[in-house]
């Protein structure tokens, strides 16, 4: 039984954040009418350092290190994240719940002139003579537009959405790449007309997690029982697979590692991928749990961690090793 009055939801102050957040309390709300809910804005490295490639401060929670020890310290009750921005393993006494639903997990390329992705999932309308000028601050999507434009000059970019987007307008980019799920939950589709383009999931395999939120708490019944009903099975299965993946591999949220989990036949498909930033090498791996067996979550990230496995035998380590390596040379420049 519940029996909290009063509790504190901590976030970023970003936009995004707060749209997340908010749709979070109207959640919890209706589950729970007499709760009183406050917000606690917290600013974290990732917000403060904006200048520099966030492969490059260091890697893992950038945007979450300042909110768990607010959760530590009992000061906030509930973090809400985007998922793909928390690390893999959380601190001692915390843990993460999925709601659902999952927004769309696609990356988009938004064009300031003619580049666009096609239906095959090439990149298309480049002018003749001129390499595209392409914006985005993720390995990842770096690796992957580079395996699909080997050509393709990437420049950095950072900031949150509206920042991203007035660089494009600004001439600095041809394109940028942005995930889906936070141009929808801004509610920019309308004024992106004509601009956005749609990666299919395989030419562009999204980060882990992407497009799910994540609720870290303390690891206590109350707050367990709390948010129980927002939790969402088929996406806490996904995402505890393609997170495992990513954990197992020992590899960083900001390294080019993708995976991507979706239900199909009620059979868990997780597909993964390790490639080298120059998108040369690429180890893309599938599995699929056996029929109805994501019901249970250890199965799910047995999949993801069997996966990793099935990554590591045909090389992964090599490449994982080689950015690594890569990365720490680069910080010793700044
Ligand atoms: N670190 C950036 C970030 N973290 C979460 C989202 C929004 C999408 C999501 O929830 O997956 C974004 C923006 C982006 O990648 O374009």
């Amino acid at each position: 039984m519940i029996i909290m009055k009063r509790i504190t939801i901590g976030t970023r102050a970003s936009k995004l954040a707060m749209i997340q957040t908010q749709w979070i309390i109207e959640r919890i709300h209706q589950q729970w009418p007499g709760l009183e809910i406050a917000i606690e804005q917290i600013r974290t490295t990732g917000d403060r350092v904006t200048s520099v490639p966030l492969s490059r401060i260091g890697g893992d929670g950038v945007f979450v290190t300042e909110i768990e020890s607010a959760l530590q310290e009992r000061r906030i009750d509930i973090a809400v994240h985007s998922l793909k921005d928390l690390p893999t393993a959380q601190p001692e006494g915390l843990c993460v719940l999925t709601p659902g639903p999952r927004e769309d997990v696609r990356d988009v390329l938004v064009s300031k002139g003619d580049l666009h992705i096609s239906a095959r999932g090439t990149l298309e309308g480049i002018t003749p003579g001129r390499a595209p000028r392409i914006g985005t601050c993720s390995l990842r999507r770096t690796a992957q537009i580079r395996h699909l434009c080997p050509d393709a000059e990437i420049l950095s970019l950072r900031g949150n959405v509206d920042t991203r987007l007035r660089k494009l307008e600004a001439g600095e980019y041809d394109a940028i790449i942005l995930a889906a799920a936070g141009l929808h939950r801004l509610d920019l589709q309308g004024t992106l007309e004509g601009k956005l383009s749609y990666f299919p999931v395989a030419q562009m395999l999204p980060a882990p997690g992407q497009g799910a939120l994540g609720l870290e708490i303390r690891d206590e019944p109350a707050f367990r029982e709390l948010l129980a009903p927002l939790q969402d099975r088929n996406v806490q299965a996904a995402t505890s697979a393609e997170r495992m993946f990513m954990r197992r591999l020992g590899a960083g949220c900001y390294l080019p590692v993708a995976a991507h989990a979706h239900i199909i036949d009620e059979r868990l498909v997780l597909r993964g991928l390790v490639t080298s930033l120059d998108g040369q090498r690429r180890i893309l791996v599938q599995q699929e749990t056996g029929w109805n067996a994501y019901a249970f979550l250890e199965n799910a990230e047995r999949l993801g961690i069997e996966l990793a496995e099935i990554a590591l035998a045909q090389g992964a380590h090599d490449i994982i090793a080689e950015l690594d390596g890569s990365r720490v040379q680069e910080q010793q420049h700044v």
